[in-house]
């Protein structure tokens, strides 16, 4: 039995807008498919943090082989895709660190966030690219709940203020600050306790109608 991807109403504080993408969209299982993702991420980590002998690595090659043969078939278009689209921390994509939601209304977001082996810059720290993976995720959902016309994001400048480490927890906030017209702005911060790691403002305009 498939279920549909869940259609987020504004009921659900900080859901996603799955009609954006995926109106109509099918899924076997959520959960299933949600196992199917962390099991992807663990191999995202794991491929990142190893260094194995040859003959381990032909047999890894032929197994990865193996898998993304079992899924050729069942390839769909944009509007019947399923990653990005549930209703689960991290959207059921492998992209972005998962956000985890604590607390959320229409106008701000607390949550947590970890970067594990995959998001690895350098020297422990995490990939200056992958911060703002992670606030253009937060602020881009937050720049669209409460029934608000969709948006894109027009800039995103990000503040490195510490090195971010990775397997911790930390914390992120955002907030939506004004509006003007069509233009949104936010802003938001990654925390190690009370330190602020990187913080982040962004605009998002709202797009008209017919816009991609
Ligand atoms: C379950 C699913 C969950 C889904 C959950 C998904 C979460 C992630 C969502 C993340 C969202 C994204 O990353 S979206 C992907 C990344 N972004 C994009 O690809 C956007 C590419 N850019 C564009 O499409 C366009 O440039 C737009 C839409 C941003 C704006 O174009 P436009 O619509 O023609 O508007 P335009 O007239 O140019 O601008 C409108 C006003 O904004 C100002 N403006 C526009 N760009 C800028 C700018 N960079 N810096 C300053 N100001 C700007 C203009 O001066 C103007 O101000 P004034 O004259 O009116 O004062």
């Amino acid at each position: 039995m498939t279920s549909a991807v869940s259609g987020n109403s504004d009921s659900v504080p900080f859901a996603g807008d799955s009609r954006w993408w995926a109106a109509g969209a099918q899924v076997a299982s959520v959960a299933r498919f949600e196992q199917v993702i962390d099991a992807l991420r663990i191999v995202q980590d794991r491929v990142a943090g190893a260094n194995p002998p040859e003959s381990e690595l032909v047999e890894v090659a032929e197994k990865l082989d193996e898998v993304s043969r079992a899924l050729a078939v069942f390839q769909v278009p944009e509007t019947k895709q399923v990653v990005g689209h549930l209703d689960v921390p991290g959207r059921g994509q492998s992209l972005v660190p998962a956000f985890h939601v604590d607390r959320a209304d229409g106008n701000s977001v607390r949550g947590r966030v970890s970067f594990s082996r995959f998001y690895l810059g350098g020297g422990g720290a995490a990939h200056g690219g992958a911060i703002p993976l992670v606030f253009d995720e937060v602020l881009g959902r937050l720049a669209n709940v409460g029934g608000r016309i969709r948006s894109r994001t027009a800039y995103l400048h990000v503040n490195y203020r510490a090195i971010t480490p990775l397997d911790e927890e930390l914390t992120l906030e955002a907030r939506f600050d004004s509006e003007e017209g069509r233009k949104r702005f936010l802003s938001a911060e990654l925390r190690k306790g009370d330190v602020v790691l990187a913080d982040a403002e962004g605009l998002f305009v709202a797009l008209r109608e017919g816009q991609p």
